[in-house]
């Protein structure tokens, strides 16, 4: 085929069509990581680089590009937990994840009774398709697999890290202490807490769950999409957790099942809340 840049054959468009993918694929390894700042970075400095080029800055040019150089080596070094992280997932069997899941979804749910039954407040998101990593960046970055004395341990009284959110991607633990955002405090969720606000607040802005464990109530909640759910047993929960995370077939933004007096209080003035249809929380002034 003749175009305004010359013969394109098919070899070409498919050699387009994969290096797009790679770049894609490349993209949505670092996004939500550290490494992405460093990617802003590195465009910059190709940017200044081709300017120069273009210019005929010679000296400067040459200085760039050995710059560059060593710091493609600098960034192997850097980043490498990182990498090495991104290369299992690349290499990792499809049904390796799918058991993997399972085991998570188990040991979360355990960890979440288990904290209900001890009246021990917990608040966990889960990532999707929208990266936390902005979230994770104001608490304390981890890299551990979820596992419930794990989960008990972070959340337990005086811990350090029990006060603030916990976030998951995939099956890892990969920050504790986080700073949610809280949902603001008019209308139907004003009776509740900052933890079950800044579960909602969070689920408002991105569609990660939202595990919520009340150390009031020992209750167990998900918020999804601005929504908080009802109190769930463990059965309940599960049942969630594999539609809404671990079971990559339903589409992401399913909502949390309503119970039928949810519904039917959705009806009414104080709203969509399920607040308004279950045990309350405690009031706030
Ligand atoms: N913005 C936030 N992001 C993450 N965690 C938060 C945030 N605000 C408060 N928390 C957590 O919530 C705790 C306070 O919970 P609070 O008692 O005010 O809420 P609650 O919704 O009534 O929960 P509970 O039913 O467990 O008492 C804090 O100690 C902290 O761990």
């Amino acid at each position: 085929m003749l175009t305004p840049f010359g013969q394109v054959n098919v070899q070409d468009v498919l050699d387009m069509i994969l290096v797009a993918f790679l770049v894609y694929q490349g993209y949505l390894l670092v996004v939500g990581t550290r490494a992405v700042n460093v990617l802003r970075g590195i465009l910059v400095f190709a940017g200044v680089w081709l300017i120069a080029e273009v210019m005929g800055l010679t000296t400067l040019s040459y200085l760039l590009s050995r710059a560059g150089t060593v710091g493609l080596f600098a960034l192997v070094v850097l980043f490498q937990p990182e990498l090495r992280a991104a290369l299992e997932r690349v290499g990792r069997p499809r049904g390796r994840d799918v058991a993997e899941g399972g085991v998570v979804l188990q040991d979360l749910a355990r960890a979440m009774e288990r904290l209900a039954e001890r009246k021990t407040g917990a608040l966990i998101a889960i990532e999707r398709k929208t990266p936390l990593g902005e979230y994770a960046a104001t608490g304390v970055r981890l890299d551990a697999v979820v596992s419930v004395p794990f989960l008990e341990a972070l959340f337990a009284r005086n811990a350090p890290l029990h006060d603030g959110g916990v976030i998951l991607q995939s099956s890892r633990v990969v920050a504790a202490g986080c700073l949610f955002p809280l949902q603001s405090s008019d209308g139907t969720y004003r009776r509740y807490g900052t933890r079950h606000r800044a579960a909602i607040g969070l689920s408002e802005l991105t569609d990660a769950v939202v595990l919520v464990v009340s150390e009031e109530r020992g209750s167990m909640r998900i918020a999804l999409a601005g929504q908080l759910g009802p109190d769930l047993n463990g059965t309940e929960l599960r049942e969630q957790l594999r539609t809404l995370v671990y079971d990559r077939q339903v589409p992401v933004n399913r909502r949390v099942d309503r119970t039928p007096d949810d519904t039917a209080a959705a009806t009414g003035p104080e709203s969509s809340s399920p607040a308004s249809t279950e045990a309350q929380p405690r009031e706030r002034a």
